[in-house]
C-alpha cells in the first residue's frame, strides 16, 4: 500500500532499462535527435470494459511493423502491466507501471508528471518508438487524458454495462477521438441493443468515429487497428496539427 498523497506523488516501476534525463514537456514535437516523438494515445474508460484487452491487442496486430510501448496506470497494484508482462505482448522493458493512488483520472488529467515522465523515458531507453499507449486506470465515465500527455484518446465502453451508455453521455463519450463499444458478442446474452447505441453515440458525437468490436472475435480489434494507422500516418507527415 503507497501512502503517499494520490494526486501528487504517483509512482512508477520501470523494468529494463534504467532511468535517463527527461528531455521535452509533453506538446514538444521532437525528440532532442531531431526526430518525431511517439504519437501518444490514451485508452480510458469504466472498470473492466476492455482497456487491457484492446492495448494487448493493440500490441499484437502492430509489434510486428511498429516500434511500440506502454504505460498502464493502476490505482494501488501493478495488475494491467503484469497481465501485459504474462501474455508477452512486448518486451518487459517497453511496459512501464504508474501507480496513481486513490483518483484514476488525476494522473492522466491534472498532474501528469508521472505519466510524462514515462513516456519520455520509455522513448529515451526503447527509442525512437512509434506508438505508446497509454492506459489509464478504470475509472468513471467521466475520466479524460490531458492533451499536454497524449495527443488523441480513446475511450472504451462495453455492451454488458448498459446499452444506455452513450445516450447519457459524458466527456469519454461525447469527446474521445474514438469511442469502443467493445465486447458486441455479450449483446444477445444481455439485451443490448447495438444499433441504438450507434444512434445514440452519433447524436453525441456528431463526425467523431466509433467502432463496435469482440475481442473474442478473431482479429476483433481490426477497427481500432485501422484506426490507430490512421493517425500515425497523419502523424508522420509533414505537418502533425493534422492528428
Ligand atoms: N466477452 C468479452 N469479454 C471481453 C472482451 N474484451 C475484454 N473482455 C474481458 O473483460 C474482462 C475485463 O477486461 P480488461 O481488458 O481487463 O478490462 P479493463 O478495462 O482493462 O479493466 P480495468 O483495468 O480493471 O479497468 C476480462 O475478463 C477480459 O477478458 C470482449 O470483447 N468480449
Amino acid at each position: 500500500m503507497h501512502l503517499n498523497h494520490p494526486e501528487t506523488f504517483p509512482e512508477r516501476h520501470t523494468h529494463g532499462a534504467g532511468p535517463s534525463p527527461s528531455t521535452s514537456g509533453g506538446a514538444h514535437l521532437t525528440r532532442p535527435d531531431g526526430r518525431r516523438r511517439a504519437l501518444r494515445i490514451g485508452l480510458g474508460g469504466p472498470v473492466g470494459s476492455g482497456k487491457t484487452a484492446t492495448v494487448a491487442a493493440l500490441c499484437r496486430a502492430l509489434r510486428a511493423d511498429l516500434s511500440i510501448a506502454v504505460v498502464t496506470n493502476d490505482i494501488y497494484t501493478r495488475e494491467d502491466a503484469d497481465h501485459l508482462l504474462r501474455e508477452a505482448v512486448l518486451p518487459p522493458e517497453r511496459i512501464t507501471a504508474v501507480e496513481t493512488g486513490a483518483c484514476p483520472h488525476t494522473a492522466i488529467r491534472d498532474d501528469i508528471s508521472a505519466n510524462l515522465e514515462a513516456v519520455e523515458e520509455l522513448e529515451d531507453a526503447n527509442g525512437p518508438l512509434d506508438l505508446i499507449l497509454v492506459e489509464s486506470g478504470g475509472d468513471n465515465l467521466t475520466a479524460t487524458f490531458s492533451r499536454g500527455l497524449v495527443d488523441a484518446q480513446i475511450f472504451v465502453i462495453d455492451v454488458a454495462a448498459g446499452d444506455d451508455i452513450p445516450r447519457k453521455g459524458g466527456p469519454g463519450v461525447t469527446g474521445a477521438d474514438l469511442l469502443v463499444v467493445n465486447k458486441t458478442d455479450l449483446a444477445p446474452y444481455v439485451g443490448s441493443d447495438l444499433e441504438a447505441m450507434a444512434r445514440d453515440a452519433k447524436a453525441q458525437r456528431g463526425d467523431l468515429p466509433v467502432a463496435f468490436t469482440s475481442l473474442r472475435a478473431p482479429d476483433g480489434v481490426a477497427p481500432v487497428r485501422e484506426w490507430v494507422r490512421e493517425r500515425l500516418a497523419a502523424w508522420a507527415a509533414p505537418d502533425p496539427a493534422a492528428v
